[in-house]
This record gives structure tokens, C-alpha cells and sequence, in this order.
């Protein structure tokens, strides 16, 4: 039987650091967060959708979809965001659930689902367990402004946009603390998947 791992954690908390951590197990990894850039390429049905809600004005020339005009958009306005997120998240939960499935009947040992929303969209169900890559808040500003060389305050919407990670952790079925080194975040995941009897 294929366990189905769900990863998730707060924006920059390292969830991407981590999902790349399976590639040591030959655990195939499905990353919403590059379903939902997948789902919105023109032509995608929820392309079209995003033009007619949000207009030309979020196109770049080659006619895709500004992802920093997009953003500063949505991550100042929760109405806005849940206008998009109706938009990609049906879409990206149909890929995701696929993708999935097919890994399940060529019967896996165990498949991830990178999900940074797990929570907030209710998707806990589709997973057998929940493993939450943690830091403490200062960390997880400091990482996302560094990574994304955005300004406090820009990275303080995304936050806010999210259910703080803390919160997450009391859910899930293990933490990962990712405030220490790669190399303590490495050993914590074998100790997790040593536990679960996956490796
Ligand atoms: C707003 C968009 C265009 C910004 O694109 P950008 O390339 O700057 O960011 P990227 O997609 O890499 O997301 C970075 C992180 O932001 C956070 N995030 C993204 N979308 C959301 C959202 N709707 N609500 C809360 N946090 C979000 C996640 O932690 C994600 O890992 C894009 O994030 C998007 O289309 N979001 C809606 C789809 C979505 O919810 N994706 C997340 C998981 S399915
Ligand atoms: N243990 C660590 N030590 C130092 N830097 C780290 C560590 N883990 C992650 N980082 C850095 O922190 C930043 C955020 O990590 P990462 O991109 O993995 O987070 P994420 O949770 O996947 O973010 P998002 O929600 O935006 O997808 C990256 O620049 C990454 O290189």
C-alpha cells in the first residue's frame, strides 16, 4: 500500500528544501505550487478566467500571466485572492489527485503531495499523513526577503495570507524544525521516515 505523505509548512518555512530532501529516497514528489503555474499557462481554462476576472493589465507582451503584477494584487486583498484561488485551485486539485493515483497503482512505497495550502483549503483528507516543515516567524521573514528580495512588507502579506506555521504544526503528525541547518533538517526527515517504517 502507498502511504501518502502531505508536506506542508508556512510560505518559506522550507517546504521546497525539504521535497527535494525525498529525491534521496526515490519518493516522487507532486509540487502544487508548480501545478498551479502549469494550470494557468495560455490556452489553460484558467488562463481565460484570470484575464476576464483580473484584465490585460496582469499580461506581460507575450501574453502570459505577470506573476509579481498577480501577486501584489491578491496578497493585498483577500477577496481578490479567493476570486483566484476559485479559479486555479479546482484545477490544480484535479492534476494533483492524477498524478497521485497513478503513483498509487504502480503501488509506490510512499508518494508526497507539497502542499503550502494543505489547511486552508481543507485537503487534509487526501493524505494519510501530515509532516509540517517549521521555523520560528523572525526566520521565516528573514528567509522569504532574502529569497525573494522583496521588502518587509511585501513579505509580511504573504504571511498574513497564510495560516501561521505554528498553528500547522499542532495538526500535523510530525514537525520538521527547520531553523537549524540543512543537514539537521536532513537528519530529522530520515528519523520521521525511519518511524513511519517508509525507508
Ligand atoms: C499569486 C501568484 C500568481 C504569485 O506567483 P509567484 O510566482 O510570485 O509565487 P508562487 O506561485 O511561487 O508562490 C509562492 C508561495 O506563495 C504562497 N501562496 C501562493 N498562492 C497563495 C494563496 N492563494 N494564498 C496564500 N498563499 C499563497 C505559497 O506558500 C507559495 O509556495 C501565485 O502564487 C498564484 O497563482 N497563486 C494562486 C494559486 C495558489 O494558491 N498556489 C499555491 C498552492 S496551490
Ligand atoms: N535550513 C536552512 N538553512 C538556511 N536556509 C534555508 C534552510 N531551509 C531553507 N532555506 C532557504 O529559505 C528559503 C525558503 O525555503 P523554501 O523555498 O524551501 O521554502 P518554501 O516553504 O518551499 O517556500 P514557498 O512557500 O514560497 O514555496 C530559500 O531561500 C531556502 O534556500
Amino acid at each position: 500500500m502507498t502511504v501518502v505523505l502531505g508536506l506542508t509548512g508556512s510560505i518559506a518555512t522550507g517546504k521546497s528544501t525539504v521535497s527535494l530532501m525525498f529525491d534521496e529516497y526515490d519518493i516522487p514528489v507532486i509540487d502544487a505550487d508548480k501545478l498551479a503555474r502549469e494550470v494557468v499557462e495560455p490556452g489553460e481554462r484558467a488562463y481565460q478566467d484570470i484575464v476576464e476576472t483580473f484584465g490585460s493589465d496582469i499580461l506581460r507582451v507575450d501574453h502570459k500571466i505577470d506573476r509579481k503584477a498577480l501577486g501584489d494584487i491578491v496578497f493585498q486583498n483577500e477577496d481578490k485572492r479567493k476570486k483566484l484561488n476559485a479559479i486555479v485551485h479546482p484545477a490544480v486539485r484535479q492534476r494533483m489527485l492524477q498524478k497521485r493515483d497513478e503513483y498509487v497503482q504502480e503501488e509506490c512505497k510512499a508518494v508526497v503531495l507539497d502542499i503550502p495550502l494543505l489547511f486552508e483549503s481543507n485537503l487534509a483528507h487526501y493524505v494519510d499523513k501530515i509532516l509540517v516543515v517549521s521555523v520560528d516567524e523572525q526566520t521565516q521573514l528573514q528567509r522569504l526577503m532574502n529569497r525573494d528580495q522583496s521588502s518587509q512588507e511585501e513579505a509580511m502579506s504573504r504571511i498574513n495570507a497564510q495560516m501561521p506555521v505554528a498553528e500547522k504544526a499542532k495538526r500535523a503528525n510530525a514537525v520538521i524544525d527547520n531553523t537549524g541547518s540543512k543537514r539537521e533538517t536532513y537528519q530529522q526527515l530520515e528519523a520521521i521516515l525511519r518511524q513511519w517504517n517508509i525507508i
